[in-house]
């Protein structure tokens, strides 16, 4: 019989503790394939002068980023990230994007010789130099396989129970149907698809976009003006992955839940778009509405906005992503939010 599979989850924020109540339920019920014990990176912090991963051990329920939700049993929070990854064979990698180098470069050397990770991570590692996914970027650090997990997944609305769907993009089919028993549940509907560029570049450029349909939201404009926003969005988003990625990412990835799916719920529900609405209604920095409306929680969209345009400024093609260079000048350059609607 093949060893089982020893799961290590890195990052413990809203998602991913969403996703951890998922996979401890998964690990114990295909015990056939998952050692149950599921190790959870935290990154500690106190919590009502408490450690977080004592709040999480002891009473099962990460009070910080997922408050109200029962965590099972058999997910530990771990501070220490090299422990919490010892001889892993899955690492689900959970990390506001901006800190997931320094996370990798400590876990080499640490993992089981066949391991095999997934990225859930929305954002990419763009500079003026070019684009890279997380996929790769965990690739090239650790030299292991990396498949990437995104779909219309608010996590509160996930650790509720109700029904979604989402994507799992793969270069190995096989190490995609593995994840697909560790993520896969009746209310959290998983399809596996051969483009791990494609869920990518979506999960990452519609938080752009949300930012534009917060705008929208705060300016007062209407459900019609919101969806104008989304299609120009979803017409961006492709253009970007048909220039600067090619064939590699496939036009039927953006009707899975990772793409249109998720820009809809975002653009409707999530903190992207709660924090630019908010940006244009009181006029304060998003850096400082951050950390007042989110207790903690990470934008991914005004930093993924500020690099892709670091990006297409290199390649001087910024006036052909005009809603990305928009939302870029709204949030960096002191332009009128107004402007959302006239230069796009
Ligand atoms: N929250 C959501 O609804 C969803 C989020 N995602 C994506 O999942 C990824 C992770 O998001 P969340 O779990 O929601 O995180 P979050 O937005 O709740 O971020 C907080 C997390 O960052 C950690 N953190 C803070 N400072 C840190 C540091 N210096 N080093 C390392 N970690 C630090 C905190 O401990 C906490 O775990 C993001 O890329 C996000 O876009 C994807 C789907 C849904
Ligand atoms: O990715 C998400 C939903 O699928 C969450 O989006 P926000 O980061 O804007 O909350």
């Amino acid at each position: 019989m093949p060893a089982l599979e020893k799961v290590t989850i890195i990052g413990s924020g809203n998602w991913g503790s969403a996703i951890a109540k998922i996979i401890g339920s998964n690990t114990a019920r295909h015990s056939e394939q998952f050692e149950s014990t599921v190790r959870q990176w935290v990154f500690e912090e106190q919590v009502d002068g408490q450690n977080l991963t004592d709040i999480i051990n002891t009473q099962h329920e990460n009070v910080k980023y997922l408050k109200g939700v029962a965590l099972p049993h058999n997910v530990v929070a771990i501070p220490d990230v090299i422990k919490a990854c010892e001889g892993a064979s899955l690492v689900v990698f959970v990390v506001p994007h901006q800190f997931i180098h320094g996370i990798c470069e400590k876990m080499k050397g640490h993992l089981a010789p066949n391991a095999r990770a997934i990225s859930l991570i929305k954002g990419l590692e763009i500079t003026s130099e070019g684009t890279r996914l997380f996929s790769e970027e965990i690739s090239r650090i650790l030299d292991i396989p990396c498949a990437a997990l995104s779909g219309a997944n608010i996590a509160n609305e996930v650790a509720l129970e109700k029904f979604c769907e989402s994507t799992i993009g793969c270069q190995s089919m096989e190490d995609g149907l593995v994840f697909k028993n560790l993520f896969d549940t009746p209310y959290f509907r998983i399809a596996v698809i051969e483009d791990h560029v494609g869920v990518q570049l979506c999960g990452a450029l519609k938080n752009v976009v949300a930012v534009g349909a917060g705008f929208s939201d705060g300016l007062g404009y209407g459900s019609n003006t919101k969806a104008a926003i989304i299609r120009l969005g979803l017409m961006e988003m492709r253009k970007f992955g048909q220039t600067f990625f090619g064939d590699s990412v496939k036009t039927e990835t953006f009707f899975e839940s990772c793409g249109a799916a998720d820009l809809i719920t975002t653009c409707n529900g999530g903190r992207n778009r709660k924090v630019a609405e908010a940006f244009v209604l009181t006029g304060k920095p998003i850096a400082q509405l951050e950390t007042e409306l989110l207790n903690g929680q990470k934008l991914q969209g005004t930093l993924t906005a500020q690099e892709v345009n670091e990006f297409l400024v290199a390649r001087k093609m910024t006036q052909e992503f005009p809603l990305f260079n928009t939302v870029y000048r709204i949030v960096y350059e002191g332009v009128s939010p107004e402007m959302i609607t006239v230069d796009i």
